[in-house]
């Protein structure tokens, strides 16, 4: 039989101000068991501690967390056969709740007939068949309840039939119909699958109270009852605390050991209370094994022995271009139904087309032009690219999601890095097209077909890079505003250093030798001048007067090559230009790479 044991826990916070003192428990297998206590007392910390979770380095852990199969060390980690439910929901919101289910199912491994039924048997469970096809609920969409977006969390994480759940508080914001059926449904899931489940729960009614097998009632971190729940009133009873008829026990025992209110210091109650405690384990001595369970408690079937899993090189290519491609799907079917993930932005950059090509209306050939030709340039490839700080809140919601489910083991952040890569792909390529086809023309860039191409060329490689950056800064800060704040700053880096606003001849070594060589705005704006210019002749002023000296000085003229060489672009043969399309392919990998490693940080 399996069973999650820890002995002389100790938490702390790195100035060693204690948050879990000398906790000790053992949960076997099939058994229901709840962290209970006031708020602050610890509950969510010795559940990650459980759960061997990374708190951040201002958290210190000391003691013993064992999963063990029949008192040996699992061949199974303790991380591969469990999964955390944690206090916010992260779904994403313009999925239904069936949809939900189901692609957390195959992400899980299910298919065909077995998926099926998962996904039945969890809506029923949870209450949920009515909602199936309604969506979770995005900001301007309004979907499913709070508590239902809860039950949906907590069956999403079931169908992987999981052997070890912890949950951290499933039942706030919950009626206590809804608590009860979530707790009555994790009872008999932990006793059908043979898995433990770990619980903190804040205030349950008597009757969710009576559904946990065992509790432990925490005070400050410290232990003042740790046993079955139908021993509480018994052993409370025995060291003069008589829980009154009619009382919920729980109820009654949180406000005696609550610190943070009501009048007077209770410390020295609660010290007085952890000691009746340790004296009453002391003569008793820790429970086995034997004595936790029921005397009818013999589901061996249940606990068949975990199998190690080794897998090859193969299975791991084979694993990740299966998970790819089923969070492509999704990501595909967020990227139609989600107006704020691509369907704004299109329209937001014809918007913007239509602004440009009306500001810069028709130009045409007179060098008084030129400077004017070459800011919509600029602006098409700067400002274009500041706009994808629109795909950050986007982009955070799919973070957040991935990080519940990388740090449940569904799948790791290569998968999630590629999906995102290839279903950016065809939108990022529509909105270059939609604005292309307007601007292009209205401005009156050069009248090819050929020019018309490498201009979207370069504008789909700076989409691409400005999203990629986006990803890159928000994988490693995913905080909205502080990512936004980052990509503003890096967008105005860019396009300050690019060679437009101060051309590369002049620019200060330090920008030039750095920033400039890695700056993707630098090799948009390049590779558009050269499309725009090379070839290009514009006319003198009525004078003869030409604003750039070139060989076609005698027949007032000025070759557009002039115009290159006055921003500092002296090479424009196509093999410059192949060399930049590379910098900027390589460019997008590195953000990607980058990025990589930022998600591989935050799940680790
Ligand atoms: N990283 C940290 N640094 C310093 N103190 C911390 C840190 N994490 C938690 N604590 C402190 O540890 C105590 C226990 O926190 P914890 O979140 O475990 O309590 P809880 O019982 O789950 O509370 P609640 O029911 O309100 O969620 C709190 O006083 C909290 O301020």
């Amino acid at each position: 039989m399996a069973t999650l044991s820890w002995s002389d826990l100790n938490v702390t916070t790195k100035d060693n101000v204690a948050i879990v003192s000398k906790s000790n428990g053992l949960c076997p297998a099939g058994h229901i068991i709840a962290l209970m206590g006031p708020s602050g007392s610890g509950k969510t910390t010795l559940l990650n501690s459980l759960a061997s979770r990374d708190m951040g380095s201002a958290i210190k852990v000391h003691g013993d967390v064992e999963y063990l199969y029949q008192g040996q060390e699992s061949p199974q980690k303790l991380s591969a056969v469990s999964t955390y439910v944690e206090q916010e929901d992260h779904l994403i919101g313009c999925l239904t709740v069936k949809d939900t289910l189901w692609y957390t199912g195959e992400l899980s491994g299910l298919s065909g007939a077995i998926l099926k039924d998962q996904v039945e048997y969890l809506l029923n469970a949870f209450g949920l068949k009515g909602q199936s096809d309604i969506l979770v609920g995005t900001p301007i969409q309004k979907g499913i309840s709070g508590g239902q977006k809860r039950r949906l969390t907590v069956a999403s994480q079931l169908m992987r039939n999981p052997k070890v759940i912890f949950m951290d508080e499933p039942t706030s914001g919950l009626d206590s119909k809804a608590s009860f059926e979530i707790i009555s449904h994790m009872k008999n899931y932990a006793h059908e699958h043979g898995a433990i489940v770990i619980v903190s729960i804040h205030q349950p009614s008597t009757s969710t109270f009576d559904l946990f097998d065992e509790v432990v009632f925490l005070s400050k971190g410290r232990t003042v009852y740790n046993g079955p729940v139908k021993e509480v009133v018994e052993y409370f009873k025995n060291i003069d605390m008589e829980i009154p008829q009619y009382y919920n026990p729980a109820e009654y025992i949180l406000e005696a050991i609550s610190t943070d209110f009501g009048s007077g210091d209770n410390t020295n109650d609660i010290s007085d209370l952890v000691s009746k405690w340790e004296d009453y384990n002391n003569r008793n001595g820790e429970k086995t094994i034997q004595q936790i369970l029921e005397p009818h408690e013999t589901h061996n079937s249940l606990y068949e022995k975990p199998e190690s899993k080794r897998h090859t090189f193969g299975w791991r290519i084979k694993h990740v271009s299966n998970v790819t491609w089923i969070l492509s799907r999704r990501l595909l079917v967020k990227a139609r139904r989600d107006v704020f993930a691509y369907i704004l932005r299109i329209f937001m950059y014809l918007a913007l087309a239509i602004l440009m090509g009306t500001v810069w209306l028709r130009l045409n050939h007179n060098q008084d032009n030129i400077s004017s030709y070459v800011s919509a340039l600029f602006f098409s490839g700067a400002f274009m690219s500041f706009m994808a700080v629109a795909y950050i809140p986007v982009y955070i919601e799919d973070y957040m999601n991935f990080k519940k489910e990388a740090r449940n083991n569904l799948y790791g952040p290569l998968p999630f890095m590629i999906s995102n890569f290839l279903v950016g792909l065809p939108f990022l390529f529509v909105i270059t097209v939609v604005f292309s086809a307007f601007a292009y023309w209205m401005v009156n860039l050069k009248n090819t077909a050929e020019g018309f191409f490498r201009f979207i060329l370069w504008l789909f490689l700076d989409l691409l890079a400005a999203e990629s950056m986006v990803v890159l800064i928000s994988s490693s800060i995913p905080i909205f505003i502080v990512a936004l704040a980052l990509t503003a700053f890096a967008n105005g880096l860019w396009m300050a250093v690019q060679g437009f606003l101060v051309p590369a001849t002049i620019l200060n070594p330090f920008w030039y030798y750095t920033f400039y060589w890695i700056d993707y705005q630098r090799y948009v704006f390049h590779g558009m001048m050269i499309t725009e210019f090379k070839d290009s002749i514009y006319n003198c002023d009525a004078d003869c007067n030409c604003a750039y000296v070139s060989d076609l000085a005698s027949e007032c003229k000025i070759r557009g090559e002039a115009v290159l060489h006055s921003v500092g672009i002296s090479d424009h043969s196509a093999s410059k230009v192949g060399q930049w399309v590379g910098i900027m392919i390589v460019i997008i990998f590195v953000y990607r790479v980058l990025g990589y490693f930022a998600l591989k940080y935050h799940v680790k």
